[in-house]
């Protein structure tokens, strides 16, 4: 059974007068334990989407389900991790880490526990009473993941978490997380522009069109990709064929709307 379902969901925005049509008709599911990736090109709504299941704004047009119920009665238990940490830089690593726990008032040893274990798990135990000032980029994301799982959230939302990131560092993040998410079953939602990060990271990519946003095409990973780590899934033969693949659907997308706004603005002169 699907955990996530967004069923026909449109969004549009009204700002200074001005109004974008952001999502047309998005309809996917998420089972539970999965990891989907969103692919697709600036302003394709992928973070949209990423807000209207994090409750952060309210779809115009359509329903989500949450394991069968609408979304705004469910209350789904969400982490979210972005592109920046957004640390505070006045509290210890550990302290930044207990932030979500203390303001659920859960701040028993247990999770403390919990988040020294975590942290270890990442790499990261001799830094517990330092402060984000003197961490790396990597570093820091890494807390910044030890901090999003440490409520134990029923869905992971990751917004380009490694786009700030330098290549190298990426990679190792990319493995790390993918290593925790599947020790800990998390249900997983991954934008990305990233052909490459699609693949090695997910088992499912929903590749997205621009003006309005709408799905172009769905593609499962295969199963020989999905059991490797990203950096070797990399290595892999069938993993040009999926990029090739991802790579042709892309284009022929970006061709065929310029074209069409090559038509548009001929019609308007
Ligand atoms: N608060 C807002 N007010 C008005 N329009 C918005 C707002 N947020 C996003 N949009 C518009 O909605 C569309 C989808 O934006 P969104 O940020 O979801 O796309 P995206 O695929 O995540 O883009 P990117 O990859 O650049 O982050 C874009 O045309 C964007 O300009």
């Amino acid at each position: 059974m699907s955990f996530l379902t967004l069923d026909h969901v449109s969004h549009h925005y009204f700002s200074n007068r001005n109004y974008t049509k952001a999502l047309d008709d998005i309809s996917f599911t998420v089972k539970e334990g999965e990891f989907v990736a969103l692919l697709g090109p600036s302003g394709c709504g992928k973070s949209t989407i990423l807000s209207i299941i994090a409750g952060i704004i309210r779809h115009t047009a359509g329903e989500v389900y949450v394991n069968g119920q609408p979304l705004h009665k469910a209350e789904l238990d969400i982490g979210y991790m972005l592109q920046q940490d957004y640390l505070f830089p006045w509290k210890t690593i550990i302290d930044n880490i207990l932030i979500g726990p203390k303001i659920r008032h859960n701040q028993s040893k247990a999770t403390r526990e919990r988040a020294l274990g975590l942290l270890s798990q990442v790499g990261l135990s001799d830094i517990t009473e330092h402060y984000p000032d003197s961490l790396s980029g990597g570093m820091r994301q890494r807390v910044a993941l030890v901090r999003t799982l440490i409520t134990n959230p029923e869905i992971l939302l990751l917004d380009e978490p490694f786009s700030a990131l330098d290549y190298q560092t990426k990679l190792k993040l990319e493995d790390l997380i993918w290593d925790l998410l599947r020790i800990y079953s998390k249900t997983s939602v991954l934008v990305t522009h990233d052909i490459g990060e699609a693949i090695a990271m997910s088992d499912r990519i929903i590749l997205m069109d621009a003006n309005p946003g709408s799905i172009a095409k769905t593609f499962e990973v295969p199963l020989e990709l999905r059991n490797e780590t990203p950096f070797l899934v990399r290595r892999h033969p069938k993993y040009q064929i999926l990029f090739d693949k991802v790579w042709a659907k892309l284009n022929q997308n970006e061709e065929s709307s310029l074209q069409q706004k090559v038509v548009e603005s001929s019609n308007e002169t």
